[in-house]
């Protein structure tokens, strides 16, 4: 899978790549990530990528010509149809679902904004799919790309070793982790749990299902309610909530 980020840093892609599971996956040809920086595809002489916004106001607005001569070259180099996405905080939510569909795609072309993001023709002419990573004010659209490489890198075979590639699957089954122990027994005087000393796994699947139930209800309730819930599930929410009212 390809992943074209087009961005004014493309530095700050530099560290997060190189480390791990993306280095790994890269390593194995699984993905390749490739960073364009819109400056050089700046054509006034004074490398303009961005002006002064129409009708006034604060700020800068990121010009077209180069997000859409950049996206020019990367579209012509690959040869496979890539999805263009931008980030931005007016996109979709990104969820488990959409990275689902994104990680299918054989390349995804990211843009980046800065300032007070892109001039309108980049959403009205190259742009696929806009994402947002959340609600919170940003600087640029970088660390949102390095989110959604990130999220869909995990999920191509191969990327995740073979110890990690269960995660794949427990992660995702749409609740809240159960708490997680390991060495020493004690520590400050918090013991861990009985039942995971205890040997017997299935007391200890029953548990970590009923622990993770409970972490959802208590924290993510809307998580609840998008999910399938087994005879199992719901036999256990109702322990939960009678232990609840107490
Ligand atoms: C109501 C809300 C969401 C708080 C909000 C409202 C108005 C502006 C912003 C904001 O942050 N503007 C700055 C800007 N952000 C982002 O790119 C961005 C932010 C958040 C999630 C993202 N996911 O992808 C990209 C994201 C970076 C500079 C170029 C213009 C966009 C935010």
């Amino acid at each position: 899978m390809f992943f074209d980020i087009l961005t004014l840093f493309p530095e700050m892609f530099e560290g997060p790549f190189s480390e791990s599971i993306i280095n790994r996956a890269r390593e194995k040809d699984l993905i390749e990530v490739k960073t364009i920086n819109i400056r050089d595809y700046a054509e006034d002489k004074h490398n303009r990528t961005d002006d002064t916004p129409y009708g006034g106001g604060a700020g800068m607005v990121m010009k077209a010509g180069p997000i859409y001569r950049a996206w020019e070259q990367v579209k012509s180099q690959r040869s496979v149809e890539s999805k263009t996405i931008l980030m931005s905080p007016q996109g979709e939510q990104l969820t488990q679902n959409i990275v689902n569909d994104l990680a299918k795609e054989p390349g995804l072309i990211i843009i980046c904004g800065r300032y007070e993001g892109v001039d309108e023709r980049v959403r009205k002419t190259i742009v696929d799919r806009e994402i947002s990573i959340g609600d919170y004010v940003l600087t640029g659209g970088e660390i949102p790309a390095m989110v959604l490489v990130d999220a869909a890198a995990r999920l191509l075979t191969g990327v995740l070793g073979d110890e990690e590639s269960s995660k794949k699957d427990s992660f995702y089954n749409g609740l809240l982790e159960h708490p997680h122990y390991t060495r020493p027994r004690e520590f400050k005087g918090l013991k861990v749990p009985d039942v995971l000393l205890s040997g017997n796994h299935q007391l200890i699947e029953r548990w970590r299902k009923k622990e993770s139930l409970r972490r959802t209800l208590m924290r993510r309730e809307d998580l609840l309610k998008d999910k399938e819930l087994t005879e199992e599930d719901k036999k256990l929410l109702k322990e939960i909530k009678a232990e609840l009212k107490g």
